[in-house]
């Protein structure tokens, strides 16, 4: 198995239960919801994504042949001591890739594992972090792990439709974009109100860091 990988870097998690933790991010080349190119987004069942994921020019972006290769690469950005060590497969959508080799290659470098998915394709077994982040118009079909981190709002994705699904953590997340301030005050009164959500702000933008 060979993977696209648009780009590789260390930072904090910016987002949901997790924010704040130190992070390897790997960004997957491609998604199943969008083509990522501007001139389909409003075709496409995601319309709202706010990440570029097309190709792997990105930050030790490539095809990386192996598990062991691409394994090394995400160890070796990891500056710290081997303590709490942790990454984040992200994307796209990861899941179009992300497989058992892969997952016991960064296990073996001692890496926690998290993912963040729009819960459309099955995850393979032994994954430490399972964030779905659902989208409206897509088939949810990751229905139970860690954390479930709705983007808001979404008229055919909204919360009561989640809410009693098995996992341990809702977020919620307000959408970025030209709204995002109506949004964000629309989320905290959606929390404040329904108490079993926690608001999920995206803390790497008004940080600054990547
Ligand atoms: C770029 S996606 C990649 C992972 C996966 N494809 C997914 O959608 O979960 C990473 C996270 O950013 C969220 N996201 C994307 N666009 C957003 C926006 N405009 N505002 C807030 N969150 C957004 C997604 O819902 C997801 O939780
Ligand atoms: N710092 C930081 N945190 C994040 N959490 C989820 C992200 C993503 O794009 O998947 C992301 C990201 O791109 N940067
Ligand atoms: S599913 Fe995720 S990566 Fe794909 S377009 Fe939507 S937010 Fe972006
Ligand atoms: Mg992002």
């Amino acid at each position: 198995m060979s993977y696209a990988v648009k780009e590789i870097f260390l930072t904090l998690q910016g987002e949901g239960a997790h924010a704040g933790r130190a992070s390897v991010f790997c960004r997957f080349a491609g998604c199943n919801l969008w083509s990522g190119r501007e001139a389909d987004r409003q075709e496409a069942t995601c319309k709202f994504c706010d990440t570029d994921f097309v190709g792997t020019n990105g930050t030790l972006g490539g095809r990386y042949g192996s598990a062991a290769e691409l394994a090394d690469t995400i160890a070796a950005q990891w500056t710290a001591s081997t303590d709490n060590r942790y990454v984040v497969l992200t994307g796209g959508e990861p899941l179009l890739q992300v497989d058992t080799a892969l997952v016991d290659a960064l296990h073996a470098r001692g890496f926690e594992i998290g993912v963040e998915t729009n819960g459309t394709i099955a995850p393979p077994e032994g994954l430490d972090w399972i964030c779905v982040s659902p989208k409206g118009g897509s088939d949810l079909v990751v229905r139970r792990g860690h954390e479930l981190k709705l983007v808001y709002p979404q008229p055919l994705a909204m919360p009561d439709a989640f809410a009693d699904l098995a996992f341990e953590r809702f977020s919620l997340q307000p959408m970025d974009g030209p709204e995002v301030a109506q949004n964000t005050a629309g989320a905290i009164d959606y929390c404040l109100n329904h108490p079993q959500w926690r608001l999920s702000v995206q803390t790497h933008k008004s940080l600054g860091i990547r």
